[in-house]
């Protein structure tokens, strides 16, 4: 079977009078319903990696396929709507527009997809929030909950229009201890019950431990890609 994300030789350089290599020949596949860790020392290149298979930056050489399809040949139009179609984000900030409700906030990715028609799209939302355990909360604005309610939001968000993959940076980086653990626990759960693919860029060390893979990164290489399976 094709794996679902194939890397072929990535890498990322920014231009200028001295190119700086972030991701340096990056070769791996990633499975439907992996849990992938990345982890590596500060600035070894993870948050680009994530963001090439993510496809939020473009590779300088080098391929990436996802869901058997070569994402070399999309235009930047394209690339966007495989972004809102098949992939889910959740950053470190959780990116809530503050001026809408939870539930809109949630419904967002929905609308901008345009596959179901509002009652569904609402209906779906409010399953969404109740699911990652907001049931009640739909109607309140950002500001109006605690920053790992907000974490849950962005996670509802992510899950909006049932991505293949959800690929998140320092998920919990800005969280305490308990909700950093219900966060790492909802994802886990996401992709052993529903096979969503999860793939985080983490220093929490907990993280590795849950992950059925870790992919360690240094100096933008990939240094090792260990399973911890059996
Ligand atoms: N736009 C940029 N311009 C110049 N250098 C950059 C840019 N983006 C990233 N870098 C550098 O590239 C390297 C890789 O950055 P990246 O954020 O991918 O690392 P990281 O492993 O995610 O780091 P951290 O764990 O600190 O978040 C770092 O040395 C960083 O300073």
């Amino acid at each position: 079977m094709t794996a679902l994300l194939q890397a072929r030789e990535l890498t990322r350089t920014l231009p200028g009078d001295v190119p700086v290599t972030l991701v340096e020949r990056v070769s791996l596949d990633i499975e439907r319903g992996e849990f992938v860790s990345i982890v590596g020392p500060s600035g070894s290149g993870k948050s680009s990696l994530l963001y090439l298979l993510g496809l939020l930056d473009r590779p300088s050489s080098g391929s990436l396929v996802l869901d058997g399809q070569d994402t070399h040949d999309l235009d930047d139009n394209r690339l966007a709507d495989t972004r809102l179609a098949k992939l889910g984000f959740v950053f470190q900030f959780h990116f809530l527009l503050p001026e809408f409700s939870l539930l809109d906030n949630v419904a967002l990715p929905m609308r901008r997809l345009g596959r179901l028609k509002e009652p569904a799209i609402r209906a779906r939302a409010h399953a969404l929030l109740e699911r990652l355990g907001l049931q009640g909360h739909g109607h309140k604005r950002p500001h109006q909950i605690s920053g790992g309610q907000r974490q849950r939001v962005a996670i509802a968000r992510a899950l909006a229009n049932e991505p293949l993959v959800i690929l998140a940076d320092e998920p919990t980086g800005n969280l305490d201890s308990a909700s950093s653990a219900n966060v790492r626990s909802i994802l886990r759960e996401l992709c052993r019950e529903q096979q969503t693919t999860v793939v985080t860029v983490t220093h929490d060390p907990h993280f590795a431990e849950a992950a059925d893979r870790v992919l360690t990164l240094v100096d933008g290489h990939l240094q090792t890609d260990q399973s911890l399976l059996d």
